[in-house]
């Protein structure tokens, strides 16, 4: 049984107030096309179909950012996706949001202002406190259910995503039921078989408090990326170099590096490191090395090498399911994506229970044509997806579970 209600669940007149998560990366002023549209299109449509007045919340940014825009031309690429007519209001929650809101008739779609131009948005708060701000008070009555489709969203305690399903009939969306499913399998499914974690990236400190969360839970771990330097390191091989432009290796080592030590000691069995790695060479061409020629802290490695991709493979066929979070390499580059893209295909060519996670990591799949479809799930949640596989509560489906 799903541990909450779902549009299966919803009265059919219900006007509904969506919680949609389409914060995205800004290009001159306009959201860039990205996965949470398509996903969140499929709800709205099958809301405005079944013929519910459908108004929508959701956030971009934050205050002081350059990405803290108006959601204007959200609205534009909502519409592109959903096939209907999405109209757009510049207000959050004040008279002319009451008006457009009071026109959104039975199959129409608003989307309204950015949610964090609401005083009463942020900061984060319980939701009691979320449920009592003027601006929940103000608009809850409009409506006659509240739905959250932002998973991705769904670790915030904000006014829109806690304070809402206490006052008003609570429903999870269709990208949050599959989210939820997908994303706590790790600890809420029973594998016929090995359970395998890919870990990349550049968030090492996040994804090492991963490995250590799912203690029991993982049978393998199969590292790249920043946080697989790290464990070099920790091995004795001088790697982890610095860029000029990035500093990612030395201050994630002193905050990690106990941790990455013990993992190696007490559970070094479980872990595989690369056996090489790639680096661009003084004519800028891909050059690999293998972890044990590496003498000196003095190349930056921008990808895993072949022979580690080859390492990797029997261990992902031989999975009941992998779950993936962070690229081994610097894939947009495409001299570095080999080991992201041969690993990717790998499980693509399985059939085992794959979840890939990431906003970065999730975009290898399109930039080098890769099919969605091989691919249990593919996440759009960064934060949220990190803290269910850690097993920390989500605050927004709490609410919804609290509610079921
Ligand atoms: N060795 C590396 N050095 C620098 N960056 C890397 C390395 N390996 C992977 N990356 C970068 O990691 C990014 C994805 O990691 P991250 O932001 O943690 O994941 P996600 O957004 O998918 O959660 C990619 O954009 C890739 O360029
Ligand atoms: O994009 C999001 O998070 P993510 O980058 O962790 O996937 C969510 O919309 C949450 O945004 P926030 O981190 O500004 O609260």
């Amino acid at each position: 049984m799903a541990p909450f209600k779902t549009l299966d669940d919803l009265p059919g007149d219900a006007r509904v107030l969506v919680r949609l998560d389409l914060n995205s990366p800004i290009e001159d002023g306009r959201p860039r096309d990205n996965r949470r549209f398509k996903r969140h299109a499929a709800t709205v449509r099958e809301l405005a179909e079944r013929g519910h007045p459908v108004v929508c919340l959701a956030h971009q940014g934050r205050p002081g950012n350059d990405d803290f825009v108006s959601l204007e031309r959200h609205a534009d690429l909502l519409e592109s996706h959903v096939g209907r007519e999405v109209a757009f209001v510049a207000d959050t929650h004040g008279v002319a949001a009451h008006e457009a809101i009071e026109a959104t008739d039975p199959g129409e779609i608003l989307l309204l202002e950015n949610v964090r131009m609401a005083d009463d948005e942020l900061p984060e708060a319980d939701p009691e406190t979320k449920a009592e701000t003027e601006f929940v008070r103000s608009l809850a009555p409009y409506f006659d259910a509240y739905v959250n489709d932002a998973y991705s969203a769904a670790h915030r305690a904000h006014a829109s995503l806690v304070g809402f399903p206490r006052v008003l009939p609570a429903y999870a969306g269709r990208v949050m039921e599959a989210e939820y499913e997908a994303n706590t399998a790790i600890a809420t499914r029973e594998f016929d078989g090995q359970v395998t974690m890919i870990i990349g990236g550049t968030k090492a400190i996040d994804v090492i408090d991963v490995m250590d969360a799912l203690e029991g839970k993982v049978d393998r771990f199969l590292l790249g990326g920043v946080a697989g330097e790290l464990f070099l390191r920790a091995a004795g091989h001088p790697v982890g170099h610095d860029l000029k432009w990035m500093d990612l290796f030395d201050e994630q080592w002193d905050r990690t590096h106990e941790t990455v030590e013990t993992l190696l000691s007490e559970r070094g069995d479980e872990i595989e490191l690369a056996v090489d790695l790639a680096y661009e060479d003084e004519n800028g061409n891909r050059t690999e090395i293998d972890v044990d020629d590496v003498e000196e802290k003095t190349d930056a490695y921008l990808d895993i090498g072949s022979a580690t991709v080859d390492a990797y493979g029997p261990v992902i066929r031989d999975s009941a399911a992998v779950f993936m979070k962070g690229a081994l390499g610097v894939f947009e580059d495409e001299q570095f994506a080999d080991g992201t893209v041969g690993v990717l295909e790998t499980i693509a060519d399985t059939d085992c229970f794959s979840v890939i996670g990431g906003g970065d990591t999730s975009r290898a799949i399109e930039l080098y044509g890769l099919d969605e479809d091989d691919f249990s799930h593919v996440s759009i949640a960064g934060g949220a997806y990190i803290r269910a596989l850690t097993g920390e509560p989500l605050p927004a489906v709490e609410e919804l579970q609290r509610t079921a």
